[in-house]
């Protein structure tokens, strides 16, 4: 069944389209990744998702319910940790959560023990006690984890939740998502510009560039989906190389083309023809120094679709 359920969305602001048709629909105790480069989108996606600005055009349901039309009904579902959560610092970790547990009408003693399960499963419980305004950038971000559950949220919905984290505090925190959502069997989505690290945790992600959804799966069918019409090329190092050789590889049945650069080359080929050109190369008496295909993974999304936006860290796996 699906939690979430975007139809066309859409959102121009002043003329400019920054989310731009989006369809998308996240499945129950998901947990799905919107990644993207930053402005691609993700946050005006995000409040449009819980009601807190209105579509130009498209349709919003969350819990079978109309943000538009029930923002209400949809805040009472959604635990939402925005990318730049407060807390009152001159109050502790656990009053803090006690002051949410009132303004969403949770009885005092069943807010505390809740509270202080949370505290506990997000790391928290020796800091309960001391004033947030004395809490590190990864101490608050787990607060504010643990501040979205108090709830008991349906739907999870992180905006950045690692922003500002060192590579170790990120892991910890994905990790800590990935079991809470197992634990309580949430639906979550979250946004990032951290393509390496966002990906261990998703279940599918959707890359949102410029506004729009270029693509939607797990990450490696995704690859597959967005280089599907790529031709395929092999590197190939070898000693020592002649225009002769290099004819012979480029008369090859599959190949289209050879391009040199420096000591290597490029062979542009429609099907995987490794096993002819390394027999080539041989049969030529040359030395085979490397070969290889090149992987349309990860890496090729990322220098394609990230490279160029504000990635901080980002970059390294
Ligand atoms: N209120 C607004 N008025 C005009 N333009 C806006 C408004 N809010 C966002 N935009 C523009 O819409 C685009 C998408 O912004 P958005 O914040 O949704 O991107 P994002 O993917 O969440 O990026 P970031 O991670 O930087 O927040 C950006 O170009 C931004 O400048």
């Amino acid at each position: 069944m699906a939690v979430i359920e975007l139809k066309g969305l859409t959102k121009v602001y002043d003329g400019y389209t920054a989310v731009d048709h989006i369809d998308l629909a996240v499945e129950q105790g998901e947990i799905f990744g919107l990644l993207g480069p930053n402005g691609a989108g993700k946050t005006t996606t995000i409040l449009m998702i819980l009601g807190l600005i209105e579509p130009t055009s498209g349709s919003v349901r969350v819990c079978q319910l109309d943000s538009i039309r029930n923002p209400i009904e949809v805040k009472k579902r959604v635990g939402y940790l925005p990318d730049d959560l407060g807390f009152y610092d001159e109050r502790t970790g656990l009053e803090n959560l006690l002051l949410t547990a009132q303004l969403n009408g949770i009885p005092l003693t069943e807010a505390r023990q809740r509270a202080e399960t949370l505290l506990d499963k997000v790391g928290l419980a020796h800091a309960a006690q001391q004033k947030a305004g004395t809490y590190s950038r990864g101490m608050r971000q787990r607060l504010g984890l643990a501040d979205v559950l108090m709830k008991k949220p349906e739907v999870v919905i992180l905006d950045e939740p690692t922003l500002g984290l060192d590579p170790e505090g990120m892991q910890e925190l994905l990790a800590l998502i990935q079991s809470l959502s197992k634990d309580e069997n949430m639906t979550v989505l979250l946004s990032s510009h951290h393509l390496y690290q966002v990906q261990q945790i998703c279940d599918r992600v959707g890359l949102f560039v410029g506004g729009q959804l270029m693509a939607v799966g797990p990450i490696d069918q995704l690859a597959r989906e967005l280089f599907k019409d790529e031709p395929l090329v092999v590197f190939v190092k070898c000693t020592p190389v002649s225009d002769r050789l290099k004819e012979q590889v480029l008369s090859l049945p599959g190949v289209l083309d050879v391009k040199a650069e420096a000591e290597q080359w490029q062979v542009i080929c429609e099907r995987d023809v490794s096993g002819e050109i390394a027999r080539t190369v041989v049969e030529n008496g040359a030395r085979l120094e490397h070969l290889s295909t090149k992987d349309y993974g990860l890496d090729e999304i990322y220098r394609r679709y990230f490279k160029g936006g504000d990635m901080g860290d980002a970059s390294q796996p």
